[in-house]
């Protein structure tokens, strides 16, 4: 039993899927795309089976992942920060979810673009250089998750089979992705095991995209619980933050450790997209007795997206621009960074209403 001491969850069992190399629309994929929806709409969470490759590029992000954080010194890992990007180094205690310190060291990953981009040039909101710390953990971390980005693709063409909406959908507004990541370390816990401050890991919060991908080491150092999708939970991160919801009630369900697969959650913007067919999927992260390492990745709309539900009356809403929600959301976990009070000092949110912003694939003027 993995599940940390003390702790009263349920634990989940979980449907695992094979990924065919290509989406193609035949009857076997949309098969498969009615089951991964019929899942989540159960469980909120599916695992999807790691080819032999993804083992190998996991294994190897993972080993370069706990070298950065055991052998570079904090001071060093401190310094992977930059004030135009929420990329870089998140110290244990800096990230703040429902208003509550958490207790994981991240490396986070956004698209990387030189201060000479006509973007970064721009000013435009958390568009910056990735402070890297050396160019092993960048070449290990990079080369796993581009890989990752083929599998959000498949998901989201299965998505759009198992829903039986139109084809493109969904992966139309994921051209030039704001896809990042998130290399979490949790350090070992107490016996409290996420429970209270002390044992806090993540707290419960939904992420704000599309997909999230991820993966975890140490099998017995797991802590993630999830909530199922209830039609008496009702939530909308992009409008009322949904972080700390629920934190300490019960109906938790406990992640069991799986090795060779990725667990794939729902994000903000796959719920709005569908009008709650698919909700994103409250989860948090405590602390075990053991180290836990662990990588996200999100697979999102272009920061320029304005996303509008799918369906009819759909196109004629407002929408939800993707890239101010993401704003949003690192403003609000992150309000100390240097990140944070150059885009006040700059006034740069504001940016967020120009018309090149939302539009996807325009580039500022000069
Ligand atoms: O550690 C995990 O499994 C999930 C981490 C997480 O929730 C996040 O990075 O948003
Ligand atoms: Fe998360």
């Amino acid at each position: 039993m993995t599940m940390p001491p003390g702790f009263q969850a349920d634990i989940a069992q979980l449907d695992t899927f094979q990924l065919p190399a290509r989406v193609t629309g035949s009857a076997s994929d949309r098969a498969l795309g009615t089951a991964l929806v019929r899942a989540w709409r159960r469980d909120g969470i599916v695992q999807i089976a790691m080819d032999a490759r993804q083992t190998q590029l996991w294994a190897a992000a993972a080993a370069a992942a706990t070298r950065f954080f055991h052998q570079t010194p904090a001071a060093a890992k401190a310094a992977c920060v930059d004030a135009h990007s929420y990329a870089g180094y998140v110290a244990s205690g800096e990230e703040v979810t429902g208003g509550v310190a958490d207790h994981a060291e991240i490396f986070t990953v956004t698209k990387d673009l030189a201060h000479s981009d006509a973007r970064v040039r721009a000013r435009w909101p958390c568009h910056g250089p990735c402070p890297w710390p050396d160019m092993d953990f960048k070449a290990h971390v990079v080369r796993y998750t581009d890989r990752l980005g083929a599998d959000g693709e498949a998901l989201l063409q299965l998505v759009e089979l198992g829903l039986g909406v139109a084809r493109g959908a969904l992966t139309r507004y994921t051209r030039d992705g704001w896809h990042h990541a998130r290399v979490l370390r949790f350090p070992p816990g107490n016996a409290t095991n996420g429970r209270g401050r002390a044992g806090r890991g993540i707290g419960s919060h939904t992420d704000y995209g599309l997909l999230v991908i991820a993966a975890q080491n140490e099998v017995g150092g797991k802590c993630l619980f999830i909530r199922r999708p209830a039609q008496d939970e009702q939530f909308a991160n992009w409008e009322t933050s949904a972080a700390g919801l629920r934190e300490d009630a019960a109906g938790w369900v406990y992640v069991p450790p799986v090795a060779g697969v990725h667990t794939v959650l729902l994000g903000d913007m796959m719920q709005y997209l569908t009008r709650n067919r698919l909700t994103a999927t409250p989860h948090k992260v405590g602390l075990n007795t053991r180290e836990r390492l662990a990588i996200a990745y999100f697979h999102e709309p272009s920061f320029q997206a304005v996303l509008r539900p799918l369906g009819a009356g759909g196109a004629a809403t407002e929408g939800i621009h993707y890239g101010t929600h993401f704003t949003n959301m690192c403003m609000r976990n992150y309000p100390d960074r240097i990140t944070t009070r150059r885009l006040v000092a700059e006034d740069r949110y504001r940016l967020l209403e120009r018309p090149e912003l939302r539009t996807m694939g325009a580039v500022p003027p000069c």
